[in-house]
């Protein structure tokens, strides 16, 4: 399979939602006031709302079970298998969109299940409800389509204009820039209301800015470093020609300078503009269906007799895509009832990743609001141990409300700091690090992050997921027979909250990158600029919204192969340099670390190392806090059985 080109939420029909490729409409620009309006299409789905990660947040949170008349609440015991969706087609429901009449065919089509003709008759009194029902659910479509077509007339109507010849970016003749004049440079800074009148002057120009215009010239721009030997003025460099676009690409979009830098490198030109586009739109509003509860096909048919269209995520066997409803989502019955969350679908997929088993002991370590402890906990079908960790106290309370929504029984909850981990609590089968993050793959979502993100908001992240992440590894236990299993995923796309963070566990501790076992994604990067990862990199997997119609997302799988801590780790000559700063009592003889050891990576390397690494231990870097050793040492020495037992 081309892995690169699946795109695994799509509209009914067939084609990729997201790409502005296949469209002559470009998106609503943050600056432009005519293009604004958001029709949601017939087919197409409703789009999520939510303003954060969190995927119910906005919901009520009750806990109380009311199963309705078409709804079949399954025992949380029941051990029945998710449904494939060829079991799905034999069933049967009111059809909706063609769509889903291909995927849940109409009721008493040559079934012959007593149950179902039981419930049939039962429900017999709602035909005429639901025939009215569709005849308004089709007038509304129309409605909406006849929306839609009149919106993007009026988009194509702007820009189909032709661009005056004399209007074209022409490097060669000096700065032509059509956005405002940068007036931010004010003779008297100190005065407000200089400042004031200068604000309100950007104001007006931003919104005199000529935007088709702009728009054109980052087609043309991007025509021409597609075909630099051939189309770029004569002693004009790339990087006059990526300056203008960057320029445009922040006057369109809304885009800080920097933030558009930062997706100009991660992207071809051609692609950021796909991107850049993609986070105009929202992505379509997913539900998971709570397999404790319910199963995807009875809920979809529970949702589809109240209204709402959907379709099942193809990928997922839980999934269920939204395309329109007569009932609000986080309110109905089967919702408060806990049968589904709304949970982004790429939330699914560090929980696929993880593949939690029944009986294990797992831990989500940042876990608030808790779509994918719930997920989780699902996955090993209410059995084993789930602890769920966040941090934050607030956001505790969504989590705890959520667990007991949806109705999970093995799980704990604790509000700790996740580096605080294996020194609390360790032997863990699987560890799920859903890490904070700057939240770069969300900004459909929230489209401020444009404009409020910094370089060091990334360096603060980046320095946190790294501790987290080794935290998370050393609270697995090595030697689990089911597991060994680290997961670390965020809602960001730079490479340094990413690859970087991988790279570093690489270089810390004894883990190998593997197979997120999930078929479709962007190999992770093995090279980005300057630097260089380890090539088991490409293993982990990206997601971005306009390849995949989904919020960006990262996935990497990893596995410990020990529970050996290198003493003379990176990491541990941070820590030693820190202290060595911070004491200036403590000599230099006494805090100087160990030559770094290499640990082999490589996935079919021999266990060689593990000599290695058991010297180490004897090997223990002198720690000028006396305390602290004490602990590390009870720490190592925990570890070594579990070392021993593994072989
Ligand atoms: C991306 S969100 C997690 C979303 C969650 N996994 C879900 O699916 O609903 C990141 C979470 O990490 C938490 N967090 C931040 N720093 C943390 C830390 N040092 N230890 C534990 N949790 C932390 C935040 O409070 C936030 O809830």
């Amino acid at each position: 399979m081309n892995k690169k080109s699946v795109a695994p939420i799509k509209a009914p029909t067939g084609k990729k939602l997201v790409g502005a490729k296949k469209t002559t409409a470009t998106p609503a620009p943050l600056a432009t006031k005519k293009v604004t309006k958001t029709v949601i299409p017939s087919k197409k789905p409703i789009v999520q709302e939510s303003e954060s990660e969190e995927e119910d947040s906005d919901f009520e949170e009750v806990s109380s079970e009311t199963p309705t008349k078409k709804s079949k609440l399954m025992d949380s015991d029941d051990d029945e298998e998710e449904e494939s969706d060829d079991d799905f087609n034999k069933k049967n429901t009111k059809g909706f969109s063609d769509e889903n009449q291909k995927w849940l065919k109409m009721k008493n089509k040559g079934e012959d299940d007593e149950d179902e003709e039981e419930e049939d008759e039962e429900d017999s009194d709602d035909d005429d409800e639901k025939t009215n029902f569709d005849i308004q659910s089709k007038k509304l479509v129309q409605k909406k389509r006849k929306e839609e077509l009149d919106n993007i007339k009026e988009i194509q109507s702007d820009f189909n204009k032709e661009i005056p010849e004399a209007d074209k970016f022409d490097p060669t003749q000096g700065d032509q820039s059509s956005e405002p004049e940068d007036t931010s440079e004010s003779e008297d800074g100190s005065d407000g209301d200089v400042e004031e009148d200068e604000s309100e002057e950007k104001k007006d120009n931003l919104l005199n800015v000529d935007l088709p215009m702009v728009y054109q010239r980052i087609k043309d721009v991007i025509q021409t470093l597609e075909n630099f030997g051939q189309q770029r003025k004569q002693g004009i460099s790339r990087q006059t020609y990526m300056d203008r676009l960057r320029e445009d690409i922040c006057t369109y979009f809304g885009y800080s300078q920097w933030l558009a830098e930062v997706f100009l490198k991660i992207f071809n030109a051609s692609e950021a503009l796909e991107f850049f586009e993609a986070n105009e739109t929202h992505r379509p509003l997913t539900i998971r269906a709570n397999t404790l509860k319910v199963r995807r096909k009875d809920l979809a048919e529970a949702l589809i007799a109240r209204g709402v269209h959907l379709e099942p995520i193809k990928w997922s066997q839980v999934g269920l895509t939204i395309y329109d409803t007569q009932v609000a989502i986080g309110a109905t019955p089967e919702y408060l009832a806990g049968q589904y969350i709304q949970q982004s679908a790429s939330s699914f997929l560090p929980v696929l990743a993880l593949a939690p088993q029944p009986n294990e002991r797992v831990l989500d370590m940042c876990a608030s609001p808790g779509g994918k402890t719930t997920y989780i906990a699902a996955m090993m079908k209410n059995t084993g141990t789930l602890v769920a960790n966040d941090v934050n106290k607030d956001r505790i309370k969504s989590l705890v409300a959520n667990i007991h929504r949806l109705g999970v029984k093995n799980c704990m909850v604790s509000n700790l700091d996740g580096r605080q981990y294996p020194s609390v609590l360790s032997g863990f089968d699987r560890v799920l690090v859903d890490a904070p993050c700057v939240g770069l793959g969300v900004i459909s979502k929230d489209p401020q992050i444009k404009i409020s993100k910094s370089e060091q908001d990334v360096i603060t992240c980046t320095h946190t997921q790294k501790e987290l992440l080794l935290k998370a590894i050393d609270s697995v236990d090595a030697s689990s027979p089911t597991g060994g299993i680290i997961v670390y995923s965020t809602c960001s796309l730079t490479v340094e909250e990413n690859e970087a963070v991988v790279d570093y566990a690489l270089r810390n501790r004894d883990v190998i990158v593997v197979d997120t076992t999930i078929e479709f994604g962007v190999d992770g990067f093995t090279s980005f600029r300057e630097s260089r990862f380890h090539p088991s990199l490409a293993l982990t997997k990206r997601y971005y919204p306009h390849t995949h119609n989904m919020d960006g997302f990262y996935v990497a799988k990893l596995k410990k192969r020990s529970n050996i801590i290198p003493k003379d780790s990176e990491e541990q000559q941070q820590k030693s340099n820190k202290r060595k700063n911070s004491d200036t009592s403590s000599s230099d003889s006494e805090s100087k670390p160990n030559k770094k050891q290499q640990i082999n990576k490589s996935n079919n390397s021999n266990n060689n190392n593990k000599s290695n690494n058991n010297n180490n231990n004897n090997n223990t870097t002198k720690l000028s806090n006396k305390k602290k050793e004490t602990k590390k040492n009870r720490y190592v020495k925990k570890q070594q059985p579990q070392q021993q037992k593994k072989k």
